[in-house]
């Protein structure tokens, strides 16, 4: 060491082997950020993270660093808990069926109060007030998302809940010229005007694809895909499309978690390279799966 700084122990706060590991760290990521720059990744936001401002927080921070080392991160999100609160305030009882809401006409209005507006602006006003940019692309502002109503089973009615059929993929991304993340609430309009409810995770599905995106990742509040679902150890790391399709028909795999894995196996039938579902309370679980070899959570692989 030159006799120059060999008295330094301490840089800034930090003791000088601190400041060093620090600096390595930094090095270490630059091949990832070589590999990612320029690459789109979509991340869908749902669950109770979008209830705890902490764990919210950090995920923000995450898709701002991935914005400003040249990443392309696309928010969607969903917000069925916050739902569920307005629901209840009109004393109105959740209803589901195999994962999606059934929204009649004074649901679809709380759903569109909540993910189209309330919910959708609060995010981009919290990535602008980490010091990152962003755009909100709703009903209210410029909507990217346009569909039909989803006829999943013809002897079932959910209501107004629809499917994406396609994306306005220029307006997305458009925005990384201005250095903006997209935050695109789950919800759809059709060619007549309507609007519709979309369960998230199938929102999140059709933009990763429309956009060609790297990755698809899917935060929630369970670490991943589990044999027992009360169950964290039972974690499933890696996951075959057959193995995923054979835990939904033994109901292995259920309620909220059928179209998330559904949407990971659609995705991967169409160009989107990885899928993964990871648990966004471990904080920089985002920045995790990116910048590590193995990652968080469980991928699901053709
Ligand atoms: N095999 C499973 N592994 C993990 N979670 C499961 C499984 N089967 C059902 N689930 C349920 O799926 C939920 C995640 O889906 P959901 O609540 O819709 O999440 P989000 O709101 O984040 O989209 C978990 O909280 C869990 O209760
Ligand atoms: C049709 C349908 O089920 N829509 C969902 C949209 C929100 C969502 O999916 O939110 P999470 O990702 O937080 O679960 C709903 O009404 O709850």
């Amino acid at each position: 060491m030159p006799d120059s700084i060999k008295n330094v122990d301490h840089i800034g706060d930090f003791t000088l082997e601190e400041a060093i590991s620090k600096a390595n760290t930094l090095i270490e990521a630059m091949g990832w950020i070589r590999q990612f720059r320029g690459k789109t990744t979509v991340i869908k936001l749902g669950g109770s993270i979008l209830d705890d401002p902490q764990e919210l927080m950090h995920i923000l921070l995450d898709v701002i660093f991935m914005e400003s080392v040249g990443m392309k991160p696309v928010l969607v999100h969903g917000g069925g808990k916050a739902i569920n609160r307005e629901l209840a305030e009109s004393g109105i009882a959740p209803n589901f069926v195999r994962g999606r809401r059934v929204t009649d006409l004074p649901t679809l209005a709380a759903v569109e109060k909540v993910l189209a507006g309330e919910l959708n602006v609060f995010l981009t006003q919290e990535i602008e007030r980490l010091g990152g940019r962003a755009m909100n692309l709703s009903f209210q502002t410029t909507n990217v998302l346009f569909g039909q109503k989803l006829v999943d089973r013809p002897d079932e009615d959910l209501g107004f809940v629809g499917e994406v059929t396609r994306v306005d993929r220029n307006v997305i991304e458009g925005l990384s010229y201005t250095d903006q993340v997209p935050v695109i609430p789950s919800m759809c309009e059709g060619d007549d005007g309507q609007h519709y409810n979309v369960n998230a995770d199938t929102a999140a599905m059709a933009v990763a694809q429309a956009l060609g995106a790297d990755k698809l990742v899917f935060l929630s509040d369970v670490n991943g895909v589990r044999r027992d679902k009360d169950d964290p150890d039972t974690i499933i790391h890696s996951l075959s499309s057959a193995e995923a399709r054979e835990l939904i028909s033994s109901g292995v795999i259920n309620s909220g978690m059928i179209p998330k894995v559904e949407a990971c196996l659609e995705t991967l039938g169409r160009g989107v390279k990885k899928v993964h579902i990871i648990d966004g309370r471990l904080r920089h679980s985002l920045l995790l799966e990116i910048f590590t070899t193995k990652g968080v959570g469980t991928e699901i692989h053709p």
